[in-house]
């Protein structure tokens, strides 16, 4: 039905229209809709009467489009255009334009103008645009390969396709898909695929798809229906070469594998923990505890443990370990599935969040290292009680072998101390002596000091040895000894040599009255009288001195001229000292050359006897004759005894002399007797070396008897010390001549220390007065003393007396006085050859 629309009808429509709709009369705006209003932003009532241009961008714009739409609708056209329009606010809005004349042989009544909003469409149209642009670039960026397939050909594809595939630009479109297989059968297969994906899904698969060259590749193939509902638009599809992820995942697989196996095969239990349970272990881990791998898988860790207590324990401290250092090493005890227990070590290595968290446990049974730790460690306890045991052992033999060492020290120290001291007195011996003088003169050779040298000899220290014995002389000089001791500083030496030799060495001496001084004090020291085992004892010493450097610069000089000051000292008179000179030593080569010269005149036989008569005072008559030698040296003269006899003793040419005077004294008694003198017994010195040989008794007797003498006619004169040395054996000699006949009598009596007791025992027939004590006789009370006491002895013994050295009247009154017999001295007659003796003799009286 064809009807005409109403007003209100056509005035809906026009209000209600999607589009703007203005009617245009003399270039003004007319009527115009609500959509008119809202597109360009006016009022209703704002709009009528507006001029057209207003709703372009410019002047220039609306005549241009007037004069186009003009001629267009003047010829009946329909103007369509699209152009900005302005709206009331200034703002462009893109529209499109259609007019028509109301009545097209009348344009001048105005014309409809339509306006479409453009905006919206031009905005979906950019993003289309926009999204086409986006597409195509990553279509042609894509590193996939992508296709759009219409019934099986190739519709587009992008570059990476042909790159891939290794075709030119462009060359693939319009091929079949066929081209992309390795063979027909791939491709029918693959055309199966059209089913799946018409479900609307897409299908993802991976195969080998062949290059224009023929070579293959593996890809990933996906596709879907670009609508499923309409195929015809044809099938997208991606491929991906995947020929290197496969080859990474295969060197993954192979690298799985390898760890598989690795962690299969591992040595070590391996076990990944994570969320307190073992969430896989290797064969190894699940041996160790007697399980199998699935068996473990799962299981909580606090089950391998032997009880809560050491589970808590060890993963707490396992825990702090992984938290702060990530790592853990913790040795512990674990259970079996059997219930029995080993010793594990476990080294955990956190594992980090991303990649699961938890820790990864390399386990390793250590239960024989720990038994063989254990065992290490009892072994190494023992050990250590035996060391201790050891070194108790040690330090008891080290205390032990200190105290032998210090034994041994303290011995080697005694021998040392014997070696080099006197065993009597303890004084350093002639050992240490040299030992300490080098020390002296070494240290005076810096200093610039002297040193002095005292050589000390006792005097008649044989007398009291041989007199009142070795006790006593040993007592003696352990008395002296101690008194040379105290009569020194303690850095000077003194010493004992042997016998009753002393040397003093004085050191870092100032000058010869330092040695003066000492010297004096040594010689009053021993002065002193001594109260030696019940005996009162009076020593003397003489004293030699020698100085460093001037007697000598070594310890053998200064000794040997020591020693010869001495005997000079002795020479002097004894009890007094010397420095040595070197005139002394003249002294000493002369005795070495008295000695040549003894040893010549005993070979040549030059000596002579001279007698000396003994005298009975009261009678005045000759009672006895002593024979005395005398050397006629042809060169010196007539020697007196007191010279040569020394050295003749010292050589010990006096045992070849005295039997010389022996024989010689027997033969004059001989020849006296044959010539008719009276017989008076003839006195012969016996040496004390003479008195000590063992066949003395027989060479005398063999003299007596070769001479003819008869034995009382021969008186055997034996000092006081010859007789006290070694008594016994003397008191068997002197009993042997007594025995024999032969008259003994004590020489020199009063000089030595006779023993009453033994006094008494030897058979002797007279006692002879030093001469000594004669001559200060009568000036002298002691000597005076000492004459009456012997004679008073000699008469309580029944002994004849003779006082020796009587040269004065008064000597031979004081004498008679006191009761002495016999005197013999130069008052009566020197000692004389024997012709003179005979005169006497022959005279009778003296
Ligand atoms: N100043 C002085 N002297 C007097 C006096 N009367 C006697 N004399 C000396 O006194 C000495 C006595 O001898 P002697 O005591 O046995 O002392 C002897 C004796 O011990 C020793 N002697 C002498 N001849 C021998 C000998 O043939 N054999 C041994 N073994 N010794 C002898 O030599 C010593 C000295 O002999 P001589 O020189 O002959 O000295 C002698 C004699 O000449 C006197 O009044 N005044």
């Amino acid at each position: 039905m064809n009807r005409m629309l109403a007003v209100p009808e056509l005035l809906a429509i026009f209000d209600h229209a999607p589009v703007g709709i203005v009617l245009v009369r003399d270039g003004h705006l007319q009527h115009c809709n609500r959509r008119f209003c809202d597109l360009l932003g006016y009022a209703a009532d704002e709009v009528f009467g507006q001029p057209a241009r207003v709703l372009y961008a410019s002047e220039e714009e609306y005549l241009r489009l007037r004069r186009w739409a003009r001629r267009a609708l003047l010829a009946g056209d329909a103007f369509d255009v699209e152009v900005p329009l302005r709206r009331c606010d200034g703002r462009l809005i893109y529209c499109r334009l259609y007019a028509a004349a109301i009545h097209r042989e009348a344009p001048r009544e105005g014309t409809i103008w339509i306006v479409e909003d453009l905006e919206e469409q031009t905005r979906i149209k950019d993003e289309l645009w926009d999204t086409q642009r986006d597409l195509e670039a990553t279509f042609a960026a894509a590193q996939v390969g992508i296709m759009l397939l219409r019934d099986r050909r190739i519709v587009r594809n992008n570059p990476r396709m042909e790159e891939m595939f290794g075709y030119p630009a462009g060359e693939m479109v319009g091929c079949s898909s066929r081209i992309l297989y390795i063979s027909d059968g791939e491709f029918e297969a693959a055309g199966n695929i059209y089913a799946i994906i018409a479900a609307g899904g897409t299908h993802r698969r991976e195969q080998w798809l062949r290059r224009k060259d023929g070579s293959t590749f593996w890809a990933q193939v996906s596709g879907r229906f670009v609508d499923m509902h309409q195929p015809d638009l044809g099938s997208v599809w991606i491929v991906e070469d995947m020929t290197e992820r496969k080859r990474q995942d295969e060197r993954l697989q192979a690298a799985l594998a390898e760890q598989r196996m690795i962690f299969d095969n591992a040595a070590f239990g391996i076990t990944y923990v994570s969320g307190e349970q073992m969430q896989r272990c290797n064969h190894r881990f699940a041996g160790m505890l007697g399980y199998t791998p699935e068996e473990l898988a799962g299981r909580l860790v606090q089950e391998i443990f032997p009880d809560d207590a050491a589970y808590r324990d060890y993963a707490a401290g396992a825990e702090n370990e992984l938290r702060r250092h990530g790592a853990f090493v913790g040795e512990t005890q674990v259970r079996r599935k059997d219930g029995s227990l080993f010793w594990m070590r476990g080294t955990a290595q956190r594992v980090s969040w991303e990649q699961g968290g938890g820790a990864i446990w390399i386990c390793e049974d250590i239960t024989e290292r720990r038994q063989a730790q254990e065992a290490l460690l009892r072994a190494h306890e023992e050990l250590e009680v035996r060391v201790a045991e050891r070194t108790a052992e040690l330090e008891t033999a080290n205390v032990q072998l200190q105290s032998e060492i210090f034994e041994r020290m303290q011995a080697e120290e005694r021998v040392w101390h014997i070696a080099h001291h006197d065993a009597l007195t303890g004084l350093p011996n002639r050992s240490l002596l040299q030992d300490r003088l080098g020390q002296a003169l070494a240290g005076a050779e810096r200093a610039g000091n002297l040193v002095a040298v005292l050589f000390l000899d006792l005097d008649r220290f044989k007398a009291v040895n041989d007199t009142l014995g070795h006790d006593v002389g040993d007592a003696l000089l352990k008395v002296v000894a101690a008194r040379l001791a105290g009569a020194v500083r303690d850095v000077d030496t003194v010493c004992r040599l042997g016998g009753d030799e002393f040397v003093v060495v004085l050191g870092a001496v100032g000058g010869t009255d330092d040695a003066v001084m000492v010297a004096e004090r040594i010689v009053d020291e021993l002065a002193q009288p001594a109260e030696v085992m019940g005996h009162a004892l009076r020593v003397s010493t003489s004293i030699g001195i020698s100085l460093f450097p001037e007697d000598g610069r070594d310890a053998q000089t200064l000794m040997k001229n020591a020693d010869t000051a001495m005997y000079t000292a002795k020479n002097r008179g004894r009890n007094n000292f010397q420095f040595f000179s070197p005139a002394m030593n003249d002294l000493a080569s002369r005795f070495f050359r008295l000695e040549q010269r003894l040893r010549r005149a005993v070979e040549r036989n030059e000596f002579v006897l001279h007698f000396q008569p003994q005298v009975d005072v009261a009678q005045r008559r000759v009672c006895g004759v002593e024979a005395l030698v005398r050397w006629q040296d042809p060169e010196a003269g007539l020697v007196p005894p007191a010279e040569f006899i020394p050295v003749a003793e010292e050589t010990g040419l006096i045992l070849e002399l005295g039997e010389w005077v022996l024989r010689g004294a027997c033969r004059q008694i001989r020849a006296w007797h044959d010539a008719g003198w009276p017989q008076v017994p003839v006195a012969v010195n016996l040496s004390p070396r003479q008195f000590q040989q063992s066949d003395l008794v027989e060479r005398v007797r063999a003299i007596l008897a070769e001479t003819g003498v008869p034995p009382a006619m021969l008186e055997l004169e034996i000092t006081e010390s010859s007789l006290m040395h070694s008594v016994e054996e003397a008191l068997a000699q002197v009993q042997a001549l007594a025995d024999m006949g032969v008259r003994l009598a004590i020489d020199d009596f009063g000089t030595g220390y006779s023993s009453l007791a033994y006094l008494k025992r030897f058979p002797v027939s007279r006692l002879k007065i030093d001469r000594s004590f004669v001559r200060d006789l009568c000036d002298d009370r002691d000597d005076a003393a000492i004459v009456a006491s012997i004679i008073g002895l000699a008469r309580s013994l029944a002994l004849e007396v003779v006082a020796e050295g009587v040269e004065t009247a008064p000597q031979l009154a004081a004498l008679r006085d006191e009761g002495c017999r016999h005197c013999q001295g130069y008052l009566f007659s020197k000692p004389r050859p024997a012709e003179e003796v005979a005169a006497i003799f022959a005279a009778g009286a003296v």
